[in-house]
């Protein structure tokens, strides 16, 4: 780290900005295979955030390798620098008083872990989307296990690059089954009861 570099204390707090927003911010970060429902599912839960009144942002992998992190491969390596970026932007973000969701597949237990590390006790919530890789591989909705089968995409999660589950995830979705609404419902009433919404 730099020297030379003083944290600044800004006048509007923290605590301001939570009781502006009336809720309690904190990460819900979604984990699963490439296929799981990882955005689908976090997609619900921030409609339902909507609805009630609160105020969130979703990060999605997709779309945050469009930009910040677009200088960013599949490698393990580029794969734990995307982890470490998003964990800090969500880290910012609930510092705003925000509730952030995030969609990565974050396939490696150390990074999720030190995400965690970045929060307050409570505050990182991982949420581990559990679809086995064969319903993934079913829906394949952008034919990308289709390309990493025949070899036209080398490290693909589940198949030659792997993917730590969670042995303790704070909400565990069990998803075989269950609709959209019913794993968003889930998520809400996990929130609910931790009073980070009302
Ligand atoms: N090699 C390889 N392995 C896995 N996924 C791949 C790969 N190449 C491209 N994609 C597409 O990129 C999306 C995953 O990006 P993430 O940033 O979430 O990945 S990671 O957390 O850094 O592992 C993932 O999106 P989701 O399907 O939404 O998970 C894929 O669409
Ligand atoms: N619970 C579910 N039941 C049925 N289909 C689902 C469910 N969750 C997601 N899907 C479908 O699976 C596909 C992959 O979902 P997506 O959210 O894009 O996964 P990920 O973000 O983990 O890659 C999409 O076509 C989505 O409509």
């Amino acid at each position: 780290m730099s020297e030379n570099i003083v944290w600044h204390q800004h006048l509007v707090s923290h605590k301001d900005r939570c009781e502006q927003k009336n809720q309690k911010p904190c990460v819900l970060w979604f984990t699963g295979l490439s296929g799981s429902g990882k955005s689908t599912v976090a997609n619900a839960v921030e409609t339902l955030l909507y609805e009630n009144g609160n105020h969130s942002y979703l990060l999605d992998g997709d779309n945050v390798r469009h930009g910040l992190n677009k200088d960013l491969t599949f490698n393990d390596s580029d794969r734990v620098e995307n982890i470490r970026r998003i964990g800090e932007v969500a880290k910012l973000f609930t510092d705003s008083g925000l509730i952030v969701l995030s969609a990565f597949i974050s396939p490696f237990k150390a990074d999720r872990q030190q995400v965690r590390d970045l929060f307050e006790k409570g505050q990182f919530i991982e949420v581990f989307v559990d679809t086995p890789l064969e319903i993934c591989e079913q829906r394949d909705p952008k034919g990308l296990y289709k390309k990493a089968r025949s070899g036209e995409i080398k490290n693909f999660t589940g198949l030659d690059s792997p993917y730590e589950k969670p042995e303790k995830a704070d909400i565990h979705l069990k998803t075989d089954g269950k609709t959209i609404e019913a794993l968003a419902q889930e998520v809400i009433n996990y929130l609910r009861h931790g009073a980070f919404i009302k």
